[in-house]
């Protein structure tokens, strides 16, 4: 039940095996860190015709690097990896997951197709970069009904994001490729990961993910990534070549690492987050749960009371925008992660002011629910901001108990 189309192997064993095949023939157990920048070669001839190849085609270059920002063999490892993961033929890897939305648009608007049909929610700076039309392009936001008769001809996209950031609604993949077409169907996929969802085995032609969450795992790297199929990859290596978003090698060698303990992290988080929205849905104080029907461990719920007082009284929970990590996450979306879009477009994308999105982490439930209990009691919401604090040690909080 887990197989990849692409491949027999399972996805717990792609996440430890893809994108590092040739390794134990190099005499290696580690994937390399290769940090150059340029790469010697005396045969300048031969780096023409590399040059010349992408130029023309966009394939990654066969032979020796030439330089980094045209193709560096950690991100190679990565994209590959994610690749096989999504099901795709091909992944391409950006700065963030921003960079690489960007990179999309751009290969779609130098074709002429600078329209977008997008569902909302999506991520705050998603949403901000498509409505401010930054990049030239325009946009169309409908309802998942409405999409096929929202597209034009010179619309190059449609995009989604399920389960959505912050509110976690949820799209029938299957159902929007139909409405869609021929135009190419992006899901952000970042919050499902490809462990809970493979959306190009519903239609999608492109997953993006801020691999920044889940894919790195630690909240020690930012990076984005495209998994596509290889045309589509060869324009966004094009792009990518003349504008710069690359992935850092260090990121890549970090999110080739993190996919390994990628699903057993999702598994674990995912049954905390189970068990925090039974008890969240029970509790007189939380007024609306959100929660996905594939699972994962990303929480959405409204409070009764003040969420600002809920951030400023958790003290095992980190109070931090991003998501993913090991350790749990909280913010208030109204305030952080779709500050930047307008107030009456947030609350057209169902992102009531009292939502409240937390990231599950693998932290013990019972430890995270006192925390929770806690926080919406308002119990911490007396302690004075760090800065007026007395000399009283940071984690007054007992730490958790060890099993
Ligand atoms: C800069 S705000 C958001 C970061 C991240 N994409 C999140 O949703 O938390």
């Amino acid at each position: 039940m887990e197989t990849t189309t692409a491949a027999t192997r399972s996805l717990a064993t792609e996440a430890v095996h893809a994108g590092r095949e040739d390794l134990a023939a190099l005499g290696l157990h580690a994937a390399p860190l290769d940090l150059s920048t340029t790469y010697p070669s005396h045969d300048s001839r031969a780096e023409a015709a590399r040059i010349d190849e992408f130029a023309a085609t966009g394939a990654r270059p066969d032979g020796p690097p030439v330089y980094s920002r045209l193709d560096n063999p950690t991100v190679a490892r990565f994209e590959d990896a994610l690749a096989r993961l999504e099901g795709t033929e091909a992944a391409v890897a950006f700065a963030s997951g921003m960079a690489a939305l960007t990179a999309t648009l751009l290969v779609r608007a130098s074709a002429g197709l600078r329209h977008v049909v997008a569902v909302r929610p999506l991520y705050g700076c998603s949403d901000h970069l498509l409505t401010s039309g930054l990049l030239g392009t325009e946009v169309t936001w409908v309802d998942p009904g409405e999409i096929a008769e929202a597209i034009r001809p010179d619309t190059g996209l449609v995009m989604v994001e399920s389960p959505a950031n912050p509110t976690l609604a949820e799209q029938d993949l299957a159902a929007v490729a139909e409405a869609a077409g021929s135009v190419p169907l992006l899901v952000d996929n970042t919050f499902a990961t490809p462990v809970l969802q493979r959306p190009c085995e519903s239609g999608a032609r492109l997953v993006l993910h801020s691999a920044t969450k889940y894919l790195g795992g630690h909240g020690d790297v930012l990076g984005g990534v495209i998994a596509c199929d290889e045309e589509t990859a060869r324009q966004l290596r094009q792009i990518r070549f003349a504008t710069g978003g690359v992935l850092h090698p260090l990121a890549g060698y970090l999110l080739l690492r993190g996919l390994s303990t990628l699903p057993v992290r999702v598994r674990a988080q995912s049954a905390t987050a189970a068990e925090l929205v039974r008890r969240l849905a029970e509790d007189p104080r939380v007024t609306r749960v959100h929660y996905p029907r594939i699972g994962g461990a990303m929480v959405a719920f409204e409070v009764a009371g003040d969420p600002h007082e809920v951030i400023s009284g958790v003290r095992l929970i980190t109070p931090a925008v991003s998501l993913g990590s090991v350790d749990t996450l909280i913010q208030h979306p109204g305030s952080i992660s779709h500050r930047i879009v307008p107030e009456d477009d947030r609350r057209s994308g169902g992102i009531d002011e009292k939502l409240l999105r937390m990231s599950v982490g693998l932290e013990d439930v019972e430890d995270l629910w006192r925390d929770l209990d806690a926080a919406l009691s308002g119990a911490g919401s007396a302690v004075p901001a760090p800065a007026d604090r007395p000399a009283v040690p940071a984690h007054a909080v007992p730490e958790p108990a060890m099993p």
